[in-house]
């Protein structure tokens, strides 16, 4: 899914936000991208998504060599991942429901087939009462939600979310981190920024990209599915 070399990234002002390493993400995996403020967590996703590209090494993704310039290839991986950042993007003026469908635009699902899981992703992430609230009358907590299935409704190959834990109290956050995984399966990667280490040390078959001052150390616990 994701096989990076040296992978490296430096911002124009000669901040080292990412120092170079290697990894391989397979199908399935569950990983959890942690350290202290402005160590890189965000910047590392960043490339991830294909919002800054590798000022060194090597990065492709679902198949897509990720590179300044490869906008067809970083276009095509966008189209396979469920992005879900931390100011979620939602389109106001629009219910829960069309935000999630409007995600699933280009999908090649019928009308039909596009209401039914939007419905069905919504109800899963807790949102059966809001389905046709606009999205501005909804809670912080709720419009996490409906951006949470609006990435996972595409059925995303990678599901990649910033600091999903940041805003929320400690049983809320072990909610959502528990939400988040269970999008995992056989075919789609599950990987997050967060702060909130304490909440997810021990998990089992977990892999964790510990960042400090963009130096990056990998640790796989258990097998990753
Ligand atoms: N666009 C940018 N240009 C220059 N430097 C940047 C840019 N974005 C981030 N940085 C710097 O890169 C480093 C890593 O930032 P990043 O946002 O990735 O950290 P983080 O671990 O996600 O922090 P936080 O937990 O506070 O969100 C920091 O020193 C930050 O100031």
């Amino acid at each position: 899914m994701i096989e990076a070399h040296d992978l490296e990234l430096i911002y124009s002002d000669g901040t080292v936000a990412v120092k170079p390493f290697d990894i391989k993400v397979g199908a399935g995996e569950l990983v959890y991208i942690t350290g202290a403020s402005g160590s890189g967590k965000t910047s590392l996703l960043k490339l991830l998504i294909g919002s800054e590209y590798p000022t060194g090494g090597t990065l492709n993704i679902l198949g897509e060599e990720i590179k300044r310039g490869n906008t067809k290839s970083i276009n095509k991986m966008r189209h396979k991942i469920g992005p879900i950042f931390q100011e979620f993007r939602l389109i106001k003026g629009k219910t829960a429901m069309d935000n999630v469908k409007l995600g699933m635009r280009f999908i090649g699902m019928t009308p039909s087939q596009i209401e039914e899981e939007a419905q069905s992703v919504l109800i899963k992430v807790g949102l059966k009462e809001k389905l046709n609230i606009k999205v501005d009358y909804l809670s912080w907590g709720e419009c996490q939600r409906v951006a949470i299935a609006r990435a996972v409704a595409r059925k995303p190959a990678l599901i990649l979310a910033d600091e999903p834990t940041g805003n929320l109290d400690r049983d809320n956050a072990i909610k959502m981190l528990e939400l988040l995984a269970s999008f995992r399966t056989q075919d789609t990667a599950v990987i997050m920024t967060t702060h909130a280490t304490h909440l997810i040390e021990g998990h089992a078959h977990a892999t964790y990209i510990h960042m400090n001052r963009g130096s990056v150390n990998i640790e796989r616990q258990g097998k990753s599915h």
